[in-house]
């Protein structure tokens, strides 16, 4: 048995003020931070150890990683990041108000948005200084690869890709991998492993800093799943997430 364990970042200063934040780079706010920090305690107590890690190119995941690789006496292991396990790019809703857009376009049009499997948020355009090619990060990126918006299907071919080349094969030969990422690369990544269906994948809102672990049987099919933590407090902060108007705290 292979075990694997997910954890969205902790809360960020735009989760904070509740805009869509996608390949936007921003920050961890002090409760992320003491969020990622209790994930790491949480972890350490039911004694689990990683081999290697990975995460995205934004900060918010790989601060999260560190706090939880710090908690656990566990900075030296090697963490890959990558793009691939950036969030979903939200095109140019990036840094609007989740709730003045759901009163501008209505409730309907922003779930589409936020939880359909191939409804794409409305895109960039290269001009635009939200551009990721404006980005240091992503000055050697093929162009090609470079998303104007994604929805969560082409998000999904993203993380796939990372997930066979290189994730896969690691969690295959032994090694015990915690992953650090967000919302929706995370529930990319859970719609393949739990082969779930479009409609699925709508209900799956996924709370920022709680340790979801995976028990996988040889061929990486999913025996078990859990979070960490109490189920009352997991269970606030995914309706949190699940509900525009409640994202605000
Ligand atoms: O990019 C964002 O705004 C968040 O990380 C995820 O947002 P969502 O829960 O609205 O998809």
């Amino acid at each position: 048995m292979h075990k694997l364990v997910l954890i969205r970042h902790g809360e960020s200063e735009w989760n904070k003020a509740n805009l869509f934040t996608g390949w936007t780079d921003v920050d961890l706010t002090d409760k992320g931070i003491q969020e990622a920090q209790h994930a790491g305690s949480l972890l350490q107590e039911e004694q689990f150890v990683f081999d290697i890690a990975y995460t995205s190119y934004l900060k918010r995941a790989i601060k999260t990683l560190d706090y939880v690789l710090e908690e656990m006496d566990l900075l030296w292991i090697p963490v890959y990041k990558t793009w691939q396990l950036n969030e979903r790019h939200y095109g140019s809703l990036q840094g609007l108000s989740k709730k003045t857009t759901a009163e501008l376009y209505g409730e309907e049009q922003v779930k589409l948005w936020r939880r359909s499997y191939d409804v794409l948020p409305p895109a960039l355009t290269k001009d635009d200084e939200r551009y990721p090619k404006h980005d240091l990060k992503y000055r050697n990126m093929d162009e090609k690869l470079i998303p104007l918006s994604e929805s969560l299907k082409e998000t999904i071919v993203r993380v796939k890709d990372y997930w066979d080349r290189e994730i896969a094969p690691q969690i295959m030969s032994g090694k015990n991998v915690i992953i650090a990422a967000h919302g929706n690369s995370l529930r990319s990544l859970i719609m393949f492993l739990d082969n779930l269906s479009p409609k699925e994948i709508i209900d799956l809102n996924l709370p920022t800093g709680i340790p979801l672990v995976y028990n996988l049987d040889d061929q990486l099919y999913p025996i078990e799943k859990y979070y960490l933590g109490s189920e009352k407090h997991i269970e606030r902060k995914i309706k949190q997430v699940a509900e525009p108007d409640n994202i605000m705290e």
